[in-house]
């Protein structure tokens, strides 16, 4: 039976349809409004809201919204209104992980799911798969080290002038996880480890472009930034396509390893094989296409973060002549007293670098973003306070009022000073440490990255004498909320032995 719609009953369903979308909308403002919100600061220019505010200059402007509307406010940025959270009430924010979602959160400025056109929930695991194949970094510690004193001779050899420093870094950093990942075979080729060094950069250009769109309508620019990756060239996609063809070979070599072996084959220690496991279809197939695309999300969440923090430290290094002394004194006495028969440095060792590690904590206490570890809620969530917030809201923590406070860092909080942190490893998340986040979705992969950044410094510092080219203190450059290093050089000279 054929249904014929008549002009008339067409305008009468497209009538009906737009009174019940009307009426939603309204029902929604309404239920809304009757919320108790915390306050939304006042603006001048409707529809930018404070989004001139934000780039200006955030530490200043949030200092002013603490002191007006206190401890919780909104503000209302590139067309949407955003919460902002300071220290008494970010705890609720950490504890409530069912109510504020991080990964919701991240979906909205990084869909990296509905880029590669993957099932909502696709990445969800990434958190827990980190944290299960990092968990014993023992069994990494050799082929780590081996890597890092490698790309260390190959990349400064016997001391250069680095204009670009962050790139060296990054090669350096690449290499060492990319023999954690894809093993002894893959972590020399050229192609791959292209790919580990520039996926970030090549997804933050991607996503580089302001989210004016969403001034017509909150959530345009995801959908814009969705279209243009699915539909043009990019280079994630070419990422993508040769990271599947330079797996996939190894991957079948080791299942028929695996299947002609029987008890006498050795499971490969790294995270392709946990992948290959968690991806397996049957004992002859994996599904591939997923590897590639766990391993690129993995890339994105691991290099740029540790690249950044490494070369902050080396400019803090730089910034800080008065802590050479007690580091470079614990690095000699470290290498010299090792146990000779082990090449590499034990878990032990690592840890007997507490100067060290204070001083790796004290630069990620001083560069982290003014405001962070942003949530989405996907419910309604009422405050200790009686303020409250409805879903679909992007919250966010002050992270500077949390990382210099004066009750916990002095007088003078933003002063650098190592001795911070006594007894209180870089990798511990607290109350008034975040540079890892907290609760359900703290970084999984901060012990692996502090184990890392703790092994590159200590070959470095114990072979070169660092210095700025331009000779002048390094500042840090920040862009919105977020904090970046230098575009300073870095001069590394070898050391007489
Ligand atoms: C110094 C380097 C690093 C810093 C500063 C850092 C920082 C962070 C932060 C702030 C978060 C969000 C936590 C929250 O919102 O509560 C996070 C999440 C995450 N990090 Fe890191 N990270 C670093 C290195 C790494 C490395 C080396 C890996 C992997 C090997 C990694 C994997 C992840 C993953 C998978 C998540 C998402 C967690 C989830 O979905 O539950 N990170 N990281």
């Amino acid at each position: 039976m054929s249904i014929i719609i008549s002009e008339l009953e067409y305008l009468q369903i497209f009538g009906i349809a737009l009174i019940l979308i009307i009426s939603t909308v309204l029902l929604r403002q309404k239920f809304r409004n009757s919320l108790n919100e915390p306050p939304l600061v006042p603006y001048k220019y409707p529809i930018i809201g404070h989004t001139i505010d934000y780039y200006k200059d955030l530490p200043e402007f949030l200092k002013k919204c603490h002191e007006e509307y206190g401890e919780i406010f909104s503000l209302y940025i590139w067309g949407s209104v955003h919460t902002f959270v300071g220290k008494e009430l970010c705890s609720e924010v950490f504890k409530s992980h069912q109510i504020f979602d991080f990964n919701e959160a991240v979906k909205d400025t990084l869909p990296l799911g509905n880029f590669l056109n993957r099932p909502k929930d696709f990445f969800i695991s990434t958190g827990h798969f980190v944290k299960e194949s990092l968990h014993d970094l023992n069994i990494f510690a050799e082929k780590l080290q081996k890597s890092i004193i490698n790309s260390i001779d190959d990349l400064i050899g016997d001391g250069k002038e680095i204009q670009s420093p962050l790139e060296v870094i990054t090669k350096i950093v690449s290499r060492a996880l990319a023999v954690i990942v894809l093993g002894e075979k893959l972590c020399k080729d050229e192609d791959v480890l292209h790919i580990f060094a520039n996926i970030t950069i090549d997804i933050a250009s991607l996503l580089s472009v302001p989210p004016v769109l969403n001034f017509i309508y909150p959530g345009l620019h995801q959908k814009f930034i969705v279209f243009k990756f699915r539909f043009f060239d990019n280079p994630m996609k070419e990422h993508q396509k040769i990271l599947i063809s330079k797996i996939t070979p190894v991957i079948n070599q080791r299942i028929n390893d695996k299947n002609n072996l029987g008890n006498s084959w050795k499971r490969p220690d790294d995270i392709l094989q946990a992948l290959m496991e968690k991806f397996a279809i049957d004992k002859d197939h994996v599904d591939i296409g997923s590897v590639a695309d766990f391993i690129m999300s993995i890339l994105i969440a691991s290099i740029h973060t540790s690249s950044t923090t490494l070369l902050q430290c080396l400019f803090e290094y730089v910034n800080h002549p008065e802590c050479h002394k007690e580091l470079l004194e614990e690095a000699e006495n470290i290498f010299y007293d090792k146990n000779k028969n082990i090449p590499y440095y034990t878990h032990v060792e690592i840890s007997k670098m507490e100067k060290l590690d204070n001083f790796i904590k004290e630069t990620l206490r001083t560069t982290r973003g003014v405001a962070s570890l942003p949530r989405k809620t996907i419910s309604q969530y009422t405050f200790s306070n009686g303020y409250q917030i409805p879903e679909d809201r992007m919250v966010l923590t002050i992270l500077q009022h949390i990382l210099f406070d004066q009750k916990a860092y002095g007088q003078d909080p933003k002063k650098f000073n190592p001795s911070h942190h006594v007894n209180s490893p870089a990798y511990r998340p607290e109350r008034n440490f975040l540079a890892f986040g907290m609760g359900r979705f703290v970084c999984p992969g901060r012990f692996f990255a502090i184990n890392e950044i703790k092994r590159i410094l200590h070959f470095i510092l114990l072979k070169y004498n660092i210095k700025s080219i331009s000779g002048k203190h390094i500042e840090s450059i920040r862009i919105g909320r977020f904090v970046l290093p230098s575009n300073e050089g870095l001069i590394f000279e070898k050391k007489e032995r």
